[in-house]
């Protein structure tokens, strides 16, 4: 598996801003950099632009002005067809988990290893014991419909973790779950980090980031950085 050296920078962006549309920039002037190997909690308060920097970083959409560097490449200068490839190396848990609904749980956790051409027998091994360490052994079939908010959260989360992305992007992966099963979720996190993946999780759970406070921070507020540890 690729592995980077610690020290390159993951993600860098340079006099960055977001506008949707006509509307007023949401995001302003942003500038960081996160340090391969990195693992930082994204906080703010509801508006201040945190799911939208997300976005940026997954580059589900492009800035309206400043530089996006991601993996050493500048995204604008990067050709449409080659985005495919730098967003493979990325996992997301969106907030609201776009699981596919006509899939099990089982085959969505599946789908970013048989699109790399995982063998089965490597799927059939790695993906239950994954489903299984977040507490949904007893429902490796069940269709997302059928899941609580709770459960779809934890199959999503699986789903970003299951390829060992070098980037983890998470939108609140936190939300759904009480308080022990977020602890456990974090900790999944942490094993990642370990193993070479930088991590950014967006959340509002005070008391999660300060339970992990050896984790570094990213504040946003109104659109701007207000603090990064780098
Ligand atoms: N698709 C969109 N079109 C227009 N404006 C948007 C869109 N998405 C977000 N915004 C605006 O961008 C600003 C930042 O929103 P964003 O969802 O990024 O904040 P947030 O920090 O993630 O909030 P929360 O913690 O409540 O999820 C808000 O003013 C919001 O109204």
């Amino acid at each position: 598996m690729r592995r980077r050296p610690r020290g390159e920078h993951i993600i860098r962006l340079d006099g960055v801003g977001l506008r949707y549309g006509l509307g007023p920039e949401v995001l302003q002037d942003i500038s960081f950099a996160l340090p391969a190997g990195s693992f930082h909690f994204l906080t703010g308060p509801s508006g201040a632009g945190k799911s939208s920097l997300l976005r940026l970083m997954y580059l589900g959409l492009r800035p309206t002005r400043g530089r996006v560097m991601l993996f050493d490449r500048d995204i604008a200068q990067t050709k449409r067809y080659e985005l495919p490839a730098l967003r493979r190396r990325i996992g997301v848990v969106f907030q609201d988990f776009r699981l596919l609904d006509h899939l099990s749980a089982l085959d969505n956790v599946a789908l970013p290893l048989r699109v790399r051409g995982v063998k089965e027998s490597e799927v059939q091994k790695h993906v239950p014991e994954l489903l299984g360490w977040v507490g949904l052994a007893d429902h490796l079939n069940a269709k997302p419909s059928t899941l609580s908010g709770g459960q779809k959260q934890r199959v999503a989360i699986a789903r970003a973790v299951i390829g060992r992305p070098d980037l983890l992007l998470a939108d609140e992966p936190t939300g759904n779950v009480d308080d022990h099963i977020a602890m456990r979720l974090l900790h999944l996190f942490e094993e990642l980090n370990k193993l070479g993946t930088t991590i950014v999780i967006a959340t509002h759970n005070e008391g999660l980031v300060q339970r992990f406070a050896h984790h570094k921070r990213l504040h946003l507020e109104h659109g701007t950085v207000s603090k990064v540890e780098e």
